[in-house]
């Protein structure tokens, strides 16, 4: 009997273990992998996936810890995002769903995070192609047209319109605390989650933010004026002690259709340009991504190339390069622009000190002489800037130390500066020598990397100084 029962509970064991072998354990899909954003201009796009795709900073993020969906068999997420009004459908396809051990994803829910209220029915999203056609052109009826003098106006006679598809393009600048705009905003939100890096939701309540939308206006067929919106940026005004305002680009965004035509240069720009007319103290921008910060950068070097006041001091340096060998100290005395420089540049062209500094090493290299020996002191002169900008290198016996960090962010390399507590000279297991050349191995990584994003402005930049 035990025996017979033994067996019993042996053949239920195995079948539990069968079954449990057997289970399908849910491995879970990235949102990246099954999620597609399509941008459509009219009813007729929508549900072809041959509609312009977007390729969103991170779609995994808005999808738990692991940015997985769960519980889908074949799953095919396509969502179409208009560009008249900036709703959007979703198409969600899936042959089963099924509880592998993570649950059943709410897709409605995580898709709700991200458009919001712009999610529609199919049936509702057809209609706003039509019925919402002057939804732009309403909203930005109030605004008010900034005059810029970008490089891109081509109609002389006016400074605040250019062409693109042969339709003029305006920037309209708003208060986003206007409830028209404010809704517009809740609107393009989606976009700015999806394509800014740690884009998120401004406070639209607050009357310091700012929008200037890059619109086109074109006549439609019935002869009226519809504005399409090509690209946008929150600014918000920060007030600078004791009695001025800096401006500060919160985000900036140029629709992926509409890249690499210049509207981002003509938004900022025109960012630049409102902040000359009403003196405001400088500009500024929130985190930017690498390349933000290389447009700014060949926008305002080529501003400041012709500006008088400051070649004295350009050419004090060039010469000093040429000089011949050059020695570290020297170098590290005239490292920086004196102070009346920056100032001067800040007071005329509203760029900000740290903005002006880096522009400052693209001026000296556009005029040096490439094939002179002269480069080479350049390279000393930068990795000496570098240096008083990450760490004091005479701070090794101090104990400070450059560690190179791993990274989330798609950067070739992170540093952090730490302070070592030990009071012991081989801090790493290693001795003050080894810790030494490790320092100016990274160091020189720095440089090289610094001297590569300088070149690539200075091209630009003489680019299109040829070209104007
Ligand atoms: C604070 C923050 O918001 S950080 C986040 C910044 N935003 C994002 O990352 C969102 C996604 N990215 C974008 O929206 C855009 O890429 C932006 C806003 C950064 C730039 O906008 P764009 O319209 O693409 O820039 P724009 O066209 O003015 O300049 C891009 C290129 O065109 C070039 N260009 C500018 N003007 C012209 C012109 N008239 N003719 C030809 N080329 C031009 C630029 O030099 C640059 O060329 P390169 O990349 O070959 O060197």
């Amino acid at each position: 009997m035990p025996l017979k029962q033994k067996g019993s509970e042996d053949s239920a064991e195995a079948k539990k273990r069968r079954r449990v072998g057997f289970a399908e354990i849910d491995a879970g899909i990235k949102a990246s992998e099954c999620i597609k954003v399509f941008l459509v201009k009219s009813e007729d796009e929508v549900g072809s996936t041959n509609s312009f795709c977007i390729s969103p900073v991170d779609l995994n993020q808005f999808f738990g810890e692991d940015g997985k969906i769960y519980g889908y068999k074949n799953l095919k997420v396509n969502v179409w995002l208009s560009l008249v009004s900036f709703h959007a459908y979703p198409e969600i396809i899936y042959d089963s769903t099924y509880d592998g051990g993570k649950g059943i994803t709410d897709l409605n829910t995580a898709l709700q995070d991200i458009f919001g209220e712009t999610l529609i029915e199919k049936e509702h999203f057809l209609i706003t192609f039509s019925r919402d056609r002057k939804f732009i052109s309403n909203v930005i009826s109030d605004g008010v047209i900034v005059p810029c003098n970008s490089l891109l106006v081509d109609d002389q006679s006016s400074n605040s319109s250019y062409h693109v598809d042969g339709s003029s393009v305006e920037v309209i600048r708003m208060k986003l605390n206007m409830l028209t705009v404010g809704f517009l905003y809740s609107h393009l939100l989606p976009l700015v989650l999806l394509l800014v890096d740690g884009g998120c939701r401004v406070d639209v309540t607050d009357p310091r933010w700012d929008i200037f939308l890059v619109v086109k206006k074109a006549k439609d067929p019935s002869s009226d004026c519809i504005a399409t919106v090509l690209g946008f940026a929150t600014v918000y005004h920060f007030f600078h002690y004791p009695d001025s305002t800096r401006l500060r680009i919160g985000q900036i965004l140029v629709l992926p259709t509409y890249q690499g035509q210049g509207l981002g240069r003509h938004l900022l720009e025109s960012v630049y340009s409102v902040a000359v007319s009403e003196n405001m103290y400088d500009v500024t921008a929130e985190e930017p991504s690498d390349y933000l910060q290389y447009l700014r950068a060949c926008i305002d070097t080529n501003r400041l190339l012709d500006f008088e006041p400051i070649k004295p001091a350009i050419d004090s340096v060039v010469s000093h390069l040429k000089e011949g060998n050059l020695s570290k100290q020297i170098c590290k005395s005239r490292s920086n622009p004196s102070a009346k420089v920056i100032e001067v540049a800040r007071q005329k062209f509203k760029i900000n000190k740290k903005q002006f500094l880096g522009c400052w090493e693209v001026l000296v290299y556009l005029n040096l002489d490439p094939e002179n020996k002269c480069m080479e002191n350049f390279k000393v002169w930068v990795s000496e800037r570098v240096k008083c900008d990450i760490v004091d290198k005479d701070a090794v016996g101090n104990k400070k130390q450059l560690i190179e960090v791993p990274n989330d962010y798609d950067h070739d390399m992170t540093f952090v500066v730490c302070w070592s507590t030990n009071g012991g000279s081989d801090d790493n297991g290693g001795n003050l020598e080894e810790v030494q050349a490790t320092q100016e191995e990274q160091l020189n990584q720095l440089v090289n990397k610094r001297i590569d994003d300088i070149v690539k402005i200075a091209k630009k930049v003489a680019s299109q100084k040829v070209r104007g």
